[in-house]
């Protein structure tokens, strides 16, 4: 370990919360799954790089499952292929890792392959504590959870543990929500549970709970009297790729909304929890949700946009429409494009319009909140200016950039009334000044410390089911809108969201 590895595990500077790695448990970790697009891509980079910067604690051992037959030598052939596929590592760095790696077969219906599951890791020299990672289509997570139940693997001597994690979506619907988080707690408690939405792990996600209370500046002003209306947008270029089967269930309402989009208005609009811990700020956010307007009702009441994209370009290359991708129907009614109204009926934020909006296939990747400032009560220099004075605005960027910028006005240098736009920037220091962990880095690492405080609790998610209910129905009944792939969505949108995104 380098000495400015611990730095990277705590925050590169400033006051940090110490980050111990004596006080992590050695710990099994079992991926269900291992054969998966998640276990290549995103949980074995992060964990060699975990790994690398000192973060495992020592014993630790990674287990990969699977219906693929593979040897364990095999297993380890293909995640030094994924891991190559992002980061440059020598032999000798990844014989190191290597060593931790060993993959068995599963076939989750079997319960003779859960009892040889559970008498390997039972088996003398193996971490007693375990992390099972359900790396598997959502509709596996019960069954996962049962046959852990019955071979006992979900139980831990103190100071031991037994941990579940599993990954969005969780249900289709509030129903089948409630009935999952059933199954799950007849054989794990709640703190044993952790429901990754991994936007709770970008970094200026984080930073919206610093920037509002680590400040006296913007506290005051955050509220009806000064903010205009909030943007929460994620939009993307990609399209469904090879997620069709999911996405054309799901649509962007499922995808987007109900996890990402809703977490982030939380952070934004939540009242200040009381300490930075995990009840209090879970608490803060369920009141949230519990705040929203039911759509649809109300003075002005919530509106919504829905569109699904159309052939069109992107980068200058030729993109099919929604419907003539593989795997989806030709006459599919998948919404791949939402732009929501919602407002807040509570006293900071009435009457405040927030507007949520996503999609795929759009002009371009970006991922930001906007708040947008009143304008000034009365302008001192209206006899002088031709044009009105754009109101102050407030910018976290989450992609590409990541970064806070204040948009003010100030006198340009000239003549005697000049007035021109100005940000005041603050961008985040990238690699190598700042070496940083990548969000599933966090999410691996608040596991092992058994944080859950950038997770779900299950209050929120059945929360912001109840809210989106309306909203889904309105599929199928509301107009769905064209778009041209490659613009900003449909033309029916295309003044408001100029407006609020200041293109
Ligand atoms: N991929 C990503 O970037 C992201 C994924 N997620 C979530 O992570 C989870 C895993 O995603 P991902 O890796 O892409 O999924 P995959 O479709 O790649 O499936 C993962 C593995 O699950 C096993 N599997 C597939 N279908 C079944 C089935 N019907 N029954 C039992 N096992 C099955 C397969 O392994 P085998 O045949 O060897 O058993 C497969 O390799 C999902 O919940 C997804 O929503 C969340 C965010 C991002
Ligand atoms: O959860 C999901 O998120 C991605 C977007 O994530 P980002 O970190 O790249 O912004 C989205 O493409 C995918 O459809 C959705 O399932």
């Amino acid at each position: 370990m380098t000495a400015s590895q611990p730095d990277v595990l705590a925050g590169a500077y400033g006051q940090c919360q110490p980050f111990r790695i004596e006080a992590l448990r050695p710990c099994t970790l079992v991926i269900l799954g291992a054969s998966g697009d998640l276990t290549r891509r995103k949980l074995m980079p992060a964990l060699y790089n975990l790994f690398e910067l000192g973060a495992l604690p020592s014993g630790c051992q990674i287990l990969g499952c699977g219906r693929t037959a593979l040897t364990s030598d095999h297993f380890r052939e293909q995640m030094l292929v994924a891991i190559r596929q992002q980061r440059a590592l020598t032999m000798e760095e990844w014989e190191r890792f290597a060593r931790l790696l060993a993959y068995r077969r599963l076939d989750y219906a079997q319960q003779a392959d859960w009892q040889d599951l559970a008498s390997w890791l039972r088996q003398p020299g193996l971490p007693a504590s375990r992390l099972f990672y359900c790396a598997l289509p959502p509709d596996q997570y019960a069954t996962v959870a049962c046959q852990l139940g019955a071979v006992g693997l979900q139980q831990a001597t103190a100071p031991d543990y037994s941990r579940l994690i599993i990954e969005k979506p969780f249900g289709h619907d509030l129903a089948s929500a409630i009935a999952l988080d059933a199954s799950l707690h007849q054989i794990f408690a709640e703190d044993q549970l952790f429901r990754i939405d991994h936007y709770l792990a970008k970094e200026t996600v984080q930073n919206l709970l610093m920037l509002r209370f680590a400040n006296a500046l913007f506290e005051p002003l955050w509220n009806r009297s000064y903010i205009d209306s909030v943007t929460i947008i994620a939009s993307e270029q990609l399209g469904v790729g090879q997620r069709a089967g999911y996405y054309d269930r799901a649509g962007v309402l499922r995808d987007m909304f109900q996890n990402h989009l809703m977490q982030m208005l939380a952070l934004v609009a939540m009242e200040p929890p009381s300490r930075f811990e995990t009840e209090t700020v879970q608490n803060e956010k369920a009141k949230l949700f519990r705040s929203l307007r039911p759509f649809s009702t109300g003075d002005p009441a919530p509106q919504l946009l829905l569109g699904q994209y159309q052939a069109g370009q992107i980068d200058g290359q030729a993109v099919v429409g929604y419907r003539a991708e593989a795997g989806v129907a030709a006459d599919s009614c998948t919404a791949t494009y939402a732009l929501l109204q919602l407002y807040i009926d509570n006293w900071r934020w009435s009457g405040v319009p927030f507007y949520l909006l996503s999609g795929k296939r759009l002009a371009a990747k970006q991922t930001a909140i906007h708040i947008q400032f009143k304008q000034i009560p009365h302008s001192l220099f209206g006899h002088l200016l031709s044009a009105p004075i754009p109101a102050n605005r407030l910018e976290l960027a989450i992609y590409p950039q990541e970064r806070i910028a204040l948009h003010l006005q100030t006198k340009s240098p000239g003549g005697k009334a000049c007035l021109a736009p100005v940000q005041l920037c603050y961008d985040y220091p990238q690699a190598p000044l700042q070496a940083r962990l990548d969000a599933y880095e966090k999410v691996l690492l608040d596991c092992l410390q058994g944080d859950h405080m950038m997770f779900w609790r299950q209050d929120g998610v059945a929360l912001s089911w109840a809210y989106l209910e309306p909203v889904l129905g309105r599929c199928g009944s509301q107009p769905l809108l064209p778009y041209v792939a490659g613009s900003w969505g449909p033309p029916e949108a295309a003044a408001l969201t100029a407006r609020l995104l200041n293109i």
